[in-house]
């Protein structure tokens, strides 16, 4: 049975987005997502964009976080604003931090950008680095952090900023099973603390992305078309395969994961 849930607005809209460089990278680029609203849940979104290397989904995350301008076309956010940079919280590969700061220092230049934290901005940043297992690290720098550590610095520093959207760029690379389950709760966490938020995943780790996404966009090329667009988007909630602990481990799951293979 599917589970109970409506789609209400609008909150990320992509329209006819290009991307041209010496030849045609991105093209015909429209896709919609729409606030998902779960009785009993303050469920966000998750979001997984897949694609073969160098087909142009770095390029399609620059153009969504408001780093790269399209060629044409735009992406919109709330109340059909084009987006800009810094609207997105956006999470590179690397986690890139600030090396010459403490962890607390930069966390707290991010919850000083955040109004709605204005006067408890370090009772916040207690509180999450206790849910994230960081409450030890405050003081350290990041060259004394390990990877997964990072990793989830870089998050906080997002979620304090207060951005509904966070993009994040291969978060599963380079982490071990443990840290990877781990790097999975966190994000399936960040993903039901209000049902605005909304992350939008590029992995190559296909099965890992999607056993906790909603949606799945596959970016590829058509016979006789230059340049990649949205070949096929899987709702994975109409398939009962969406919010579901344990899911990679069933058939049906491993079968969409074929099908999405396929279409690579
Ligand atoms: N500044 C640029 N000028 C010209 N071509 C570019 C530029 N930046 C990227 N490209 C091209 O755009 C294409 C898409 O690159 P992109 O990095 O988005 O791929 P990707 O899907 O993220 O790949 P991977 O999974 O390997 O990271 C590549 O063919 C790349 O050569």
């Amino acid at each position: 049975m599917m589970t109970q849930h409506t789609k209400e607005e609008a909150i990320l809209q992509v329209s006819n987005v290009a991307l041209t460089y010496d030849r045609p990278i991105l093209r015909d680029i429209n896709f919609c997502i729409r606030n998902i609203v779960r009785p009993g849940f303050s469920q966000g979104q998750v979001v997984t964009l897949i694609g073969r290397s160098g087909i142009g989904k770095t390029q399609l995350f620059k153009i969504l976080s408001g780093l790269q301008q399209p060629t044409s076309g735009q992406v919109t956010i709330h109340d059909n604003q084009p987006v800009k940079a810094g609207d997105m919280g956006v999470i590179f590969q690397n986690y890139y931090l600030f090396e010459w700061r403490t962890v607390h220092q930069s966390l707290l230049l991010a919850a000083k950008k955040n109004k709605a934290l204005a006067g408890k901005e370090k009772q916040t940043i207690d509180e999450y680095a206790e849910q994230f297992h960081l409450t030890e690290h405050l003081g350290l720098y990041p060259n004394q952090l390990s990877g997964g550590q990072r990793q989830r610095v870089s998050i906080m520093q997002q979620l304090l900023k207060g951005s509904n959207f966070i993009l994040l760029d291969e978060p599963f690379s380079g982490l071990d099973v443990c840290m990877l389950d781990k790097a999975v709760e966190l994000l399936l966490q960040v993903s039901l603390s209000d049902d605005l938020k909304t992350l939008i995943i590029v992995s190559h780790d296909i099965e890992t992305s999607v056993a906790i996404s909603d949606t799945v966009f596959i970016l590829g090329t058509e016979p006789g078309m230059a340049g990649a667009t949205i070949k096929k988007e899987i709702d994975l909630i109409d398939r009962d395969l969406a919010w579901q602990k344990g899911i990679k481990q069933e058939k049906r799951f491993l079968e969409t994961i074929e099908e999405i293979k396929g279409y690579l």
